[in-house]
């Protein structure tokens, strides 16, 4: 389907953000509230390589990773009515960041690097991209990822939300644009 013939309350709407701000988390929380499809990226990644994911990176490399990323994102930026949610890194292709911007509403989770740095201990193990890193590393790849992250059509500072209270925040805050933007009877 192409998304000329979608309007804003049908499209689908991507979360994109830095590792562990709640993509998935929020994401699956915001379709169940929209009563939408919920797709996550990586989930299906390792569906397809049928492996984890720090075992995809290890076994076929970033590059293979990437490019089942690309392949799966653009096929489902294509369907209406779904919350996708992507890997941090996805929006590191110009492809893929012109697919989602083109044919979704893109979402961006954003935290503080204080806020996130607490997290940083239940995160490490099955991201491959924070293993075996320090903490200053860690701190620039963060800073250096916003600039990916500033292509959006709406960003929500997420640092003192708890991940259902988001969820409710955000699914009142697209319900509310959609009937703004409803065509008058
Ligand atoms: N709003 C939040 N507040 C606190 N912890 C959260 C929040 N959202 C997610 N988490 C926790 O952070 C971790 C990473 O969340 P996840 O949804 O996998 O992030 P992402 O998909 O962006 O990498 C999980 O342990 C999750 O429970
Ligand atoms: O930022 C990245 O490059 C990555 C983020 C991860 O997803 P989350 O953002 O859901 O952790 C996952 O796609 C992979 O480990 C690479
Ligand atoms: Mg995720």
């Amino acid at each position: 389907m192409r998304n000329f013939e979608l309007s804003i309350r049908e499209k689908s709407i991507v979360c994109i953000g830095f590792m562990g701000v709640g993509k998935t988390t929020v994401g699956k929380l915001l379709a169940q509230k929209l009563y939408r499809n919920f797709i996550d990226i990586d989930a299906e990644i390792e569906k397809e390589f049928a492996m984890p994911i720090p075992l995809i990176f290890e076994t076929y490399g970033e590059k293979a990773f990437r490019q089942k990323e690309k392949e799966l994102i653009s096929h489902y930026s294509q369907q209406p009515l779904y919350i996708i949610s992507v890997g941090g890194g996805a929006f590191l292709q110009k492809e893929i960041q012109a697919m989602c911007l083109e044919n979704c509403v893109v979402l961006f989770l954003d935290i503080s690097w204080e806020s996130w740095k607490d997290r940083f201990q239940i995160l490490s193990d099955n991201r491959p991209l924070l293993r075996d890193r320090s903490m200053d590393d860690i701190k620039q790849l963060f800073h250096e990822r916003q600039t990916i992250y500033s292509l959006n059509h709406s960003t929500f500072q997420i640092d003192h939300f708890e991940a259902e209270e988001a969820a409710i925040y955000l699914a009142d805050a697209l319900k509310l644009s959609w009937e703004i933007h409803a065509p008058q009877r």
